[in-house]
């Protein structure tokens, strides 16, 4: 039996508290492996840093995200579940088509899903487990999760600059060969100025977040899971970075913070539980639609190959696509369904 504390009027498990911690530990051993390894002068190839992401990403993490369409979408109707499938596909759409048409801009806003995922996703898990009280208004609230899901792309844009560049042509390679040189000059000045700008973003939250506390606890926990995220993007090669954090951090404590949804709701009616084949169903019949949508981009984009090498292809390819089927997991699921969506918090 767990045992249940009240923290800051919120009840948390000994399973959701050794989630939370397992998620700071792993990221702290990550990037003092490698801090050790540079140390060492021993450094990891692009191979390896790849494997590392693919593995994460789509063993580890795109599971993940099939169960939170799951219980999401569990006993809704078919109404609103056609609705939300409807949204969700006009949105993968409309995604699909700016990759072809404009692929810098399909970059941009993939990057910026990455940002959203991570740092409202983020600070859901905040509400839920730890407290934010010292995040007082929507605007402050806003900036929280700039700063915690910058992190996952800002510093690495500043910290990784040669293979942030280097992969962020081939994503773009996949659909119009060529296109990232237009901007590629303008890199290393957009690097400083976005990394200027995320600076004084954290400045003003850690800050802003102090004044208005109500509990030293709760600012502490998020100012010190800020720096951790921080030094684990600066330290970590970008590429392995990300492809560890999803699994490692946000599905983790995602769970967590699912885990403490349900046990604060009533038990459910048991005939309102599905019955196993239809779960089987769902997740056989959004497993099947995910991969054939990655086969149909795949045959369409002029070049998927565009990292030379399957591996380094593989993270250019999944990172468009995990990224064309993110936006709307965000925007439908996170955002527009205040119900009980993906990062519900009761
Ligand atoms: C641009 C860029 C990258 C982008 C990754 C993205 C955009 C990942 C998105 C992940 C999402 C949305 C996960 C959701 O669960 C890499 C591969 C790190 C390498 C460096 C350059």
């Amino acid at each position: 039996m767990a045992t249940v504390e009240t923290h800051l009027g919120r009840l948390r498990s000994d399973r959701e508290r050794w989630l939370l911690s397992a998620s700071r530990v792993a990221l702290v051993a990550v990037a003092g492996w490698f801090l050790l390894a540079r140390r060492a002068s021993v450094s990891i190839d692009m191979r390896t840093q790849a494997g590392i992401y693919l593995f994460g990403m789509v063993a580890l993490n795109l599971p993940y995200g099939g169960y939170e369409h799951m219980s999401n979408l569990k006993n809704r109707g078919v109404p609103f579940g056609a609705r939300y499938i409807g949204a969700y596909l006009a949105m993968v759409a409309g995604f699909v088509a700016l990759f072809f048409t404009a692929p810098v801009a399909g970059l941009t806003v993939a990057i910026a899903v990455a940002v959203a995922k991570g740092g409202h996703g983020g600070l859901r898990v905040l509400d839920t487990l730890v407290g934010t009280d010292h995040l007082r208004t929507t605007p402050q609230r806003a900036l929280a999760a700039f700063v915690r899901g910058g992190t996952v792309m800002i510093v690495p844009i500043y910290a990784w600059p040669g293979d942030f560049a280097a992969f962020s042509t081939f994503m773009i390679d996949i659909f119009q060969p060529g296109a990232f040189e237009a901007v590629a000059p303008y890199y290393g000045d957009f690097r400083v100025a976005l990394g200027a700008v995320f600076a004084a973003a954290v400045a003003v939250h850690v800050g802003l977040g102090f004044q208005r506390r109500k509990d030293l606890t709760t600012w502490a926990v998020d100012a010190g899971e800020t720096a951790l995220l921080i030094a684990y993007f600066a330290i970590v090669p970008v590429v392995a970075a990300v492809g560890l954090y999803f699994p490692l951090w946000y599905s983790m404590r995602q769970s967590a913070r699912a885990e403490a949804v349900r046990s604060a709701l009533p038990d459910p009616d048991p005939e309102s539980i599905p019955s196993p084949h239809r779960v089987i169903v769902a997740f056989i019949l959004g497993t099947a639609a995910t991969f054939s949508l990655a086969a149909l981009i795949a045959t369409l984009a002029p070049n998927p190959m565009s990292g030379g090498t399957l591996l380094v292809s593989g993270v250019a390819f999944f990172s468009v696509f995990i990224s064309i089927i993110a936006l709307p997991h965000v925007v439908v699921g996170g955002w527009l369904d205040t119900d009980r969506g993906i990062w519900y918090t009761p």
